[in-house]
This record gives structure tokens, C-alpha cells and sequence, in this order.
């Protein structure tokens, strides 16, 4: 069976809402919602494919867009591969050109609708802000949480809370304050043993790659009902992560850090190529910060997630200090 190539948009509005609409029911996937777009022509790019698609089935012009995820999936009777990409701007007001029902839905809604199976890491890679802040550990509580309050206003949506230096009864702590001051304006992960999560309702969790392993060892997905990342470094790593399920990884290290002098980086080329294979988004970490948001997307990456290189006030090495 060949794979049949589909160009898909997560198209957002102003507010943040996605559009979403409903598939015919006479169609493949009939009767359940989907991101507009459609099949791929030989010799077209997928960018060119989502305009000419939303331009028939929406009636908008797309005037700026980036890639999001890559989804392979394998139905009994056929195999897609999604390649979907983020519509920022467009021009034009979308309307059901085909007659199908459309509806303007939150990123965090979007689970309540009925999909095909293929898209569950898209509806994850939409949820999904393109940063990911990892906190820096040698900063006093008092500085660590200014810190990130000027993070929540620059922007960050996203926050693993790393700090190993602190012992666990002081990491608990600064986790309860953390979470308190992101209520409402950041999705908060935390790190540390999984029994944890029960003491923290509202964080989600970020599995090492020595919990991964460990995990894994049960051979079976982990249900959590709340964000559920990990640290991958290789291939084996991502399979692992696959195997359970998680929600989302971070591999690392794409080029030489300063908090990991030993670890060999993996480069940009070895990079996009684990990124291929992986169906759940991915944010790239090591030596990275906002200049380098185009060529992460590019690899076929959710984002950038970075301790230095996200952190307010942080000036680039090259001297250029990062604006947000
Ligand atoms: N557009 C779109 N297609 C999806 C999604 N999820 C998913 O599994 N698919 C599958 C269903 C179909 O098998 C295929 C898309 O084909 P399509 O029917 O939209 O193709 P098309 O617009 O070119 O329409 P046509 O050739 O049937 O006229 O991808 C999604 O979110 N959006
Ligand atoms: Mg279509």
C-alpha cells in the first residue's frame, strides 16, 4: 500500500483558538473533526499543498506558516503520513467552502473532540507553546522565582522546574511556590520520583532518562492524565519514550553546554534525522535559545527548550542580548 502524502494546517486565530472541521461521512475518517488540508500532489511541497487545500476547502490565503509535526499512521485500510503545519497569519474569513461545519476551539479543548487516530501527537503539538524554559540551578529560591515571573511575562508557557542541587524537602517547596506563582499562565513540570505526582495535582512530570529505562522495564504505556515528558539522548531512548506513551520528549544535546561539558553533541543533521522517525513532538535542547526557534521547526521540531538560553536577561555569547 503507498502512503499517501497529506498537507494538514493547525490554523490559529488572534485569540489563540485553533480551527478546526468536520470530515463528510462518506469520506476516509468520516464524521470526525479534522485540520483542514488534504492530499498532497506529486511534485508539489506540502507548504504549497495546505495553500492551494485551504484556499478550496476554507477560502483563505495563507500568508505565513511553519512546520509543526509529522505524523505516520497506519489505518487498516490505508497509511498516512500528516505533515502538518502551524498557519499563522492569513488573510481572507474562513468559511466551509465545501459545506463541512467548522468550529473555533482552545488548544486545551481539543481533546474533547473526536479525531482520527492519527492525530493525537498533533493535538499535543498544538497544545504545545514552541519553548520550553528549563530552570537554571544557582539561583537562590527569591531570585529563581523574579526570574520567572519575568519568564510568565515575556511569554514562556512552559516550565520544567530542575534545581539538583536542592535537597528533595527543598525542592518540594520551591515546587509548591513555583506552581503557585504559574497558576492560570504556565503549564508547570516537575522532576524527582514519580510518587511525587500524587502531592502535585496540578504539575505535570519530566522523566529522566534513567526513570525512562526504568519505566520501560513494565512494557507498558503509563496513564497520567497530566503532561508527561522525558529526557532523551539516542534512538533507544525515543523508543522508550514512545513505548510509554509520553506526551512529549526533549533530545538533547544538539551542541556543546555549558551545564553538560562531557555529554558529545549530537549536531543539527543527527538531530532532524531522530526527529524523522518520532511521531510525538520533540524540543531540542543544548546550546540553544531563541535564534535558533527557525532551524529547530525546520528539523521538524516542536521548539527550543533551553536553561541559559530562555532565561530573562541572558545575553547571547555573540553579544546580541535575546529579545522574546
Ligand atoms: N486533512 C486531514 N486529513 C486527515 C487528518 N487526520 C487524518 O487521519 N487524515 C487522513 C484522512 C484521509 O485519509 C487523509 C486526508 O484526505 P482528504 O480526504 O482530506 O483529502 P483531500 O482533501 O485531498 O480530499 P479528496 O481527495 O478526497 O477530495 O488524511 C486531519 O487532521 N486532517
Ligand atoms: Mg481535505
Amino acid at each position: 500500500m503507498k502512503r499517501v502524502h497529506v498537507a494538514a494546517g493547525v490554523i490559529r486565530g488572534a485569540d489563540g483558538r485553533v480551527l478546526i472541521a468536520k470530515r463528510p461521512l462518506d469520506k476516509h475518517q468520516g464524521g470526525l473533526w479534522e485540520f483542514p488540508g488534504g492530499k498532497v500532489e506529486d511534485g508539489e511541497s506540502a507548504e504549497a499543498a495546505l495553500e492551494r487545500e485551504l484556499a478550496e476547502e476554507l477560502g483563505i490565503a495563507v500568508t505565513r506558516s511553519r512546520p509543526l509535526i509529522q505524523v505516520r499512521h497506519d489505518y487498516p485500510d490505508k497509511q498516512v503520513l500528516l505533515d502538518v503545519r502551524e498557519v499563522l497569519a492569513f488573510t481572507g474569513e474562513p468559511h466551509g467552502a465545501e459545506g463541512q461545519p467548522l468550529a473555533w476551539v482552545a488548544p486545551e479543548a481539543l481533546p474533547d473532540y473526536r479525531f482520527p487516530a492519527a492525530n493525537r501527537p498533533i493535538i499535543t503539538a498544538a497544545r504545545l507553546p514552541d519553548r520550553y524554559l528549563i530552570t537554571p540551578d544557582e539561583h537562590s529560591a527569591d531570585e529563581l522565582l523574579r526570574g520567572l515571573s519575568s519568564a510568565l511575562q515575556q511569554g514562556i508557557r512552559l516550565i520544567q522546574l530542575r534545581a539538583p542541587s536542592l535537597s528533595d524537602r527543598a525542592y518540594r517547596t520551591l515546587a509548591a511556590d513555583v506552581i503557585e506563582l504559574c497558576k492560570g499562565r504556565a503549564e508547570v513540570l516537575l522532576k524527582g520520583p514519580l510518587e511525587w505526582a500524587a502531592d502535585f495535582p496540578e504539575a505535570g512530570w519530566h522523566l529522566s532518562a534513567a526513570q525512562l529505562r526504568q519505566l520501560a522495564a513494565s512494557g507498558r504505556p503509563i496513564a497520567f492524565g497530566r503532561w508527561l515528558a522525558a529526557s532523551c539522548h539516542d534512538a533507544l531512548e525515543m523508543s522508550l519514550a514512545a513505548s510509554l506513551e509520553v506526551d512529549f520528549i526533549v533530545l538533547s544535546p544538539v551542541q556543546a553546554t555549558v551545564s553538560h561539558p562531557d555529554a558529545v553533541p549530537l549536531g543539527w543533521p543527527r538531530a532532524a534525522e531522530l526527529l524523522a522517525g518520532f511521531t510525538q513532538p520533540v524540543y531540542l535542547l543544548g546550546g540553544l535559545g531563541m535564534a535558533d526557534l527557525a532551524q529547530a521547526s525546520d528539523s521538524g521540531a516542536q521548539g527550543v527548550a533551553a536553561i541559559r538560553g530562555l532565561w530573562p536577561g541572558w545575553v547571547d555569547p555573540s553579544g546580541a542580548t535575546r529579545t522574546i
